[in-house]
């Protein structure tokens, strides 16, 4: 069901009625009392006794949409055609296609951009390799790459799945930065077969931005890919998210007036995210971290099986506070979730130290919404954008790949990550900033711009821009 910007969803029913058995007022008062809210309605068609119209009709979330058509179905001279799903009628046939950039109008035409002539300009790029990069759609496009492992916070639901998040990805790409990219989701979740086929793939891109790759696996995919390939693979689950959340953290520590070094955060989900968001804090002066998933707090001296998480129980919680989320969340400055949703409760967050942060950022359902808790925080944040204060990557990684493509950046470097965060967290002047403002809006048209201009700079300083772009 589409969301309806609060919280809700929005459906379409068709309706078709016999004027002579009920009045349009005894349908509308059915379906306020189910409790749906009618936002629209249209006339399909109007021929004697019998009228067809659809209503569109926003519900939140607690309504069982059930109820409402049920409560339709009741009445007496109405039949009930259709219910639509809005956001299912978005996907069909998938979300984005491929477009020529210039149309071919006869043999001429045909034989410069096909069989004979583009003979020659495979040659060019035999000769020189580098060319692929000026004659071939290498120069703007980016491979978005999953595996389905860990889709949003739904889990591993296998690539068929995860697909329509990955072409989601691909509009955002384009819409806010002119980037093409093609969804690629893999059949396999083996790390060599995984890395194998990327490599095979990486021909005709310009960078890789991994998507929705579950921990462990994501971070030697990742290492090995940016070893082994000469363009940028960025892990965007990783690093998209930890910029953004720094720039949050930046701007969300001047409304409550604590200083960076001082504050004590707790990261629940110890996955891509939440590693890549605790690390981008430490190197920005955090000392006070403590990692929690499922087995409660990370301890340094536990044994774990995971490898990361040895590594960050060692390099972390420097007062080896153990217990649950429920124990440690006790007097911390910061929530940060990248769990799942709805683990975080109320008495958890009036726990917490005065004027608290909670960045609930797990998709599609926060650690915690923002209407439980808004009385008591000094901020709150999520990752959806039907609440004001959205942390997600999007903020970075159009942004981020402009910049790499233009420059034809050898890699995304962390020089470049917080020359992005920066650029996204000035993009909230001193005046604007405020507890439901702390993060710009996608639509922020200067936000790509900013990005890339800093993240270009930063790519050349450090040596891995192939080329300086004009503007
Ligand atoms: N807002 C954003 O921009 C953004 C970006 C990336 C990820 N996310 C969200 O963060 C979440 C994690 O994503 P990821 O890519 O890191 O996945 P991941 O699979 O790598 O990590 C998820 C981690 O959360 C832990 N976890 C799950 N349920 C838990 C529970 N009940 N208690 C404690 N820990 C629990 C898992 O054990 C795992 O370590 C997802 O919900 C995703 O949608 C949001
Ligand atoms: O897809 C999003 O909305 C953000 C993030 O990549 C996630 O996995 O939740
Ligand atoms: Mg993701």
């Amino acid at each position: 069901m589409e969301n309806n910007g609060l919280g809700g969803k929005s459906i379409i029913l068709r309706l078709e009625m016999n004027t002579q058995e009920i009045k349009f007022g005894q349908v509308a008062s059915a379906i306020f009392e189910a409790g749906g809210d009618m936002v629209a309605i249209d006339v399909i068609q109007a021929s004697g006794n019998i009228t067809v119209r659809d209503i569109t009709i926003t519900v939140t979330d607690s309504v069982d949409i059930g109820k409402i058509t049920n409560s339709v179905k009741e009445l007496k001279g109405v039949r009930l055609v259709n219910v639509s799903d809005r956001t299912f009628l978005l996907h069909l046939g998938g979300k984005i296609e491929t477009q020529p950039k210039i149309p071919i109008q006869n043999r001429d035409d045909l034989s410069r951009v096909y069989t004979p002539d583009v003979a020659r300009v495979c040659t060019a790029i035999q000769e020189d390799p580098k060319k692929a990069f000026t004659l071939t759609i290498k120069r703007n496009t980016v491979a978005v790459i999953s595996d389905g492992s860990a889709v949003l916070g739904l889990g591993n639901i296998g690539p068929y799945a995860a697909m329509p998040v990955m072409e989601g990805k691909s509009m955002l790409f384009k819409q806010f930065a002119g980037v093409d990219s093609f969804p690629i989701c893999l059949d396999t979740q083996d790390t060599e077969e995984i890395i194998a086929c990327i490599k095979a793939l990486a021909p005709a891109f310009g960078g890789i931005n991994l998507e929705d790759i579950s921990s462990p696996r994501c971070f030697e995919i990742e290492q090995r890919l940016r070893d082994e390939l000469d363009i940028p693979v960025f892990h965007d689950d990783q690093h998209g998210t930890a910029v953004v959340l720094y720039a949050a953290l930046i701007n969300s520590l001047k409304i409550v007036g604590k200083s960076i070094d001082n504050v004590r955060v707790v990261v629940c989900g110890i996955g891509a995210a939440g590693i890549a968001c605790s690390k981008i804090l430490m190197s920005a002066g955090v000392k006070d971290i403590i990692g929690v998933d499922r087995e409660g707090a990370l301890v340094a001296g536990k044994e774990y099986g995971n490898k990361m998480w040895q590594w960050y129980a060692e390099h972390t919680n420097p007062n080896k506070v153990e217990g649950t989320l429920r124990e440690v969340i006790q007097g911390a400055d910061v929530f940060i979730g990248l769990s799942a949703g709805g683990l975080l409760r109320r008495e958890d967050v009036q726990a917490m130290a005065e004027n608290p942060i909670v960045f609930a950022m797990a998709n599609p359902t926060p650690e915690i919404r923002p209407e439980e808790v808004e009385d008591i925080v000094g901020v709150i944040a999520t990752g959806r954008s039907d609440y004001p204060n959205q942390i997600n990557n999007v903020l970075c990684f159009p942004g981020i790949f402009r910049a790499a493509l233009d420059c034809r950046a050898t890699t995304i470097n962390e020089e470049m990550k917080l020359a992005a965060a920066e650029a996204i967290a000035s993009a909230v002047s001193d005046e604007e900033r405020n507890p439901s403002y702390i993060i710009p809006s996608v639509f922020n048209q200067n936000v790509v711009k900013a990005i890339r201009d800093l993240v270009v700079k930063a790519a050349v300083k450090t040596g891995v821009a192939r080329r300086i772009p004009r503007e």
